[in-house]
């Protein structure tokens, strides 16, 4: 074991990297190369050593991945701005089934996800996975068609690492949507709810996006999440649904966002209800951590796709093919809401 230990570099809290041999609780790990930077660390090893002077291995960790640096953020973010004219200040991450909005788009280039440097790529059924940038009523837009998440076995860094890549280009709000079952017994499927707030279950266990060292460049390490969710754009939304006369499907509440894959238990939706959970899915806070880090506006909206189902005695089931299927049913009003609010946004940016 001490052969191991010898070979490994310990990192202190400030970042700065040494050789070490003994000592209190102390933090090792490979020296991160520009190759881990870039590729992923996937072959990190950590051990923490505690103790008065005696050192014990407590834990091997394979796997782990160091977030991504600014440097790898830029370069991401400056292959996309040398493949577009669009300069967009506005960006939308589609969910399940949502990514129609991105075909809407005029003008548009698209990035496969696997074109684009450091970016990860989608795995799941209704994520297309590819970056879209063009001009939806005349505003420059940039179209996250595809998402990533947890249970696909990506950090939730990584899973926020695009929301990074968009501050750098220039965007300053976020749209952010996603399929969800309904907890709130009031809601139906098919119903839209604008989120005002959520509860970041990964934060109670003390996983973030924002875990490791922080870079004051992206934002300050202890951010405020009061008002993540923007109150102007969610006022701004609600005055265009009732233009739209969809008032009686739209609904304002809580999400949550589970790890997955799997949906939920009887009696983990009966807890999550007590806490005051109106909506549950498997996305978007670590976006919205991300985006509020580092001082964009967001607004957010779950789909309905689904009721949780909060009886033992019934044989129906949770199941991506309905979530899909709902998601498709109400794109056209989705993408409507969408577009008329990013044209609000955009005059509201230029009014300063
Ligand atoms: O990407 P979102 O959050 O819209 O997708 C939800 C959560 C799972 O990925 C999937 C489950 O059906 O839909
Ligand atoms: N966790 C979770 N995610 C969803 N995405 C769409 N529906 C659901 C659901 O019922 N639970």
């Amino acid at each position: 074991m001490s052969s191991l230990l010898n070979n490994l570099i310990v990192t202190d809290p400030s970042g700065s990297s040494r050789k070490e041999s003994g000592g209190n609780l102390i933090h090792l790990q490979q020296r991160p190369t520009e190759d881990m930077a870039t590729q992923g660390n996937r072959g990190r090893l950590r051990a923490l050593a505690s103790g008065g002077g005696s050192m014990c291995l407590e834990e091997v960790v394979i796997g782990e991945e160091i977030p991504y640096p600014y440097e790898v953020i830029q370069e991401s973010a400056e292959y996309l701005l040398s493949g577009t004219r669009h300069r967009p200040k506005i960006g939308v991450i589609c969910g399940s089934g949502l990514g129609g909005l991105a075909d809407q788009l005029d003008e548009r280039d698209v990035f496969p996800y696997e074109s684009i440097p450091n970016f990860p790529v989608s795995t799941v059924v209704g994520h297309a996975g590819r970056m879209v940038i063009g001009l939806l009523s005349g505003v420059p837009v940039m179209c996250m068609q595809g998402r990533f998440h947890a249970y696909e076995g990506y950090p939730l860094w990584k899973c926020a690492m695009p929301v990074r890549v968009m501050k750098l280009m220039g965007v300053e709000q976020i749209i952010v949507t996603n399929a969800a079952g309904g907890l709130n017994p009031g809601f139906k499927v098919g119903d839209i709810m604008i989120i005002k707030d959520h509860i970041n279950m990964q934060g109670f266990a003390g996983d973030s996006p924002l875990r490791g060292r922080n870079d004051e460049r992206f934002g300050p390490r202890f951010p405020a999440m009061n008002n993540a969710y923007d109150k102007n754009l969610r006022d701004m939304a609600k005055k265009i649904v009732a233009d739209m006369n969809l008032s009686d499907v739209v609904q304002e509440g809580v999400y949550v966002m589970l790890g997955g894959p799997t949906y939920e238990t009887v009696a983990e939706l009966k807890l999550l209800r007590v806490v005051g959970v109106d909506a549950v899915g498997m996305s978007t806070v670590p976006e919205v951590v991300v985006a509020r880090h580092c001082g964009m506006k967001v607004f957010a909206f779950s789909l309905i796709t689904n009721q949780c189902i909060m009886q033992y005695d019934t044989d129906a089931t949770a199941n991506h093919e309905e979530v899909i299927e709902v998601a498709d049913k109400r794109k056209k009003d989705l993408q409507e809401l969408a577009c008329r609010l990013i044209v609000k946004m955009a005059v509201v940016d230029q009014d300063g």
